[in-house]
């Protein structure tokens, strides 16, 4: 089966890393490549390590020029999916790497992102319980935040298997190419290089309801989510330390990891001593873990790593194109990384 994939946000980072990932997947044909002021530009321009597609000239993102592929992928920002989508046709899948379509609650929806809601499509999370059978056969596809994609697994065992309070705590530090590659104040070299800075402090994330959506649907209750991120003067990674109140031993929340992730293709539990770092993770479509249990503060202590730009979105994606295709989940992602 080869199948034609159309990308727009080609000349963005999430775009870039997924073009990178869809050159090695065997099944997969790239045909239109577009963007928004890159247009009429060839994309080795944007991406000179995309080597075999660097002439290809970037079009208008539009439907007709999206049309005429089996799948779509969406890399734009916020609020641009749904009317392009509208346009594609049902048999198309379109795999969108925005928030768009993640939140199923429209009143979240207002309050984080503003203006109507767009509706939710088959949450991109594979790994999550029940989440796999959605995503088999569906022509639309919601990849979830890289911050959601890194919290989400670092607690769902201990959730699902009730091991700990309803009551988590997840701090993550994350490179700079999460916020995307147009020009942010904040992130001038000058202002990021040698310092580490939060933001999006005390619960003013708009990740913050995407991570209680799913981890309260993993703890089938209400999940109380205080969640911090912290910028690192790093181009990609995440590292994340999520803590939540529990009376396990921590031969007991070994074991519930162990069985949650048992022939997980992509989570990698590490060997106990064991402990996550981002450069692990770089170009792979891994996450790494590591759990434990302070028992002098009665908490869980997860630490979990991913590259935001691989397992955190564009890899996401097609692990979700793949189940979407009905194809073997990891054709196409590697699972080892760049180090050092
Ligand atoms: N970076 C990351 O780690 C992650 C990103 N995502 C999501 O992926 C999406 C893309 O992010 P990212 O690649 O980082 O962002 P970038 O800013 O790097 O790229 C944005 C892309 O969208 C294009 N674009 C901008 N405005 C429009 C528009 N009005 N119409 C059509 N295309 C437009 C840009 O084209 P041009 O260059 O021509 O202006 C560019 O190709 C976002 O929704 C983001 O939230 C999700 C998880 C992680
Ligand atoms: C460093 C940095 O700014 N990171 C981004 C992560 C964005 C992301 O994961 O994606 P979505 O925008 O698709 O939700 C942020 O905190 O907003």
């Amino acid at each position: 089966m080869t199948v034609t994939v159309a990308v727009s946000g080609a000349s963005g980072y999430a775009g870039g890393e997924l073009l990178r990932l869809l050159l090695a997947h065997p099944e997969v044909e790239v045909g239109a490549l577009t963007a928004a002021s890159s247009a009429g530009t060839p994309l080795g321009q944007h991406h000179p390590q995309l080597v075999p597609l660097a002439d290809r000239v970037l079009a208008d993102t539009t439907p007709e020029a999206l049309a005429g592929h089996d799948v779509v992928f969406l890399a734009l920002p916020h609020g641009h999916s749904a009317e392009l989508a509208g346009r594609l046709g049902p048999d198309v899948l379109v795999i969108d790497l925005g928030a768009d379509h993640r939140l199923t609650s429209a009143a979240d929806w207002q309050r984080w992102y503003g203006g109507d809601h767009a509706g939710s499509w088959p949450y991109g999370l594979p790994e999550l319980p029940g989440a796999r059978e959605r995503l088999r056969g569906a022509t639309r596809v919601a990849v979830p935040g890289c911050f959601p994609t890194v919290g989400s697994l670092a607690l769902a065992p201990a959730l699902a298997a009730g091991l700990v309070e309803p009551d988590v705590t997840i701090v993550a530090v994350t490179g700079t190419s999460g916020a995307g590659r147009s020009l942010k104040p904040h992130l001038l070299g000058s202002e990021v290089m040698g310092s580490a800075s939060a933001y999006g402090v005390g619960g003013a994330h708009r990740h913050t309801p995407e991570l209680a959506q799913n981890l309260g649907a993993v703890a089938s209750t209400p999940v109380s989510v205080s969640f911090t991120p912290v910028l690192a003067p790093m181009p990609r990674g995440i590292l994340a330390t999520a803590t939540a109140p529990t009376d396990s031993t921590v031969d007991t929340v070994r074991a519930a990891y162990e069985k949650f992730y048992a022939g997980e293709p992509f989570v990698h539990l590490l060997p106990e001593g064991g402990w996550p770092t981002t450069a692990a993770t770089l170009g792979a479509n891994t996450v790494q873990l590591q759990v434990t249990v302070d028992a002098d503060a009665r908490r869980l202590v997860a630490v979990a790593a991913i590259d935001n730009l691989t397992k955190g979105t564009a890899g996401g994606a097609v692990q979700c194109l793949n189940l979407a295709l009905g194809l073997p989940e990891a054709t196409g992602l590697p699972t080892v990384g760049v180090a050092p």
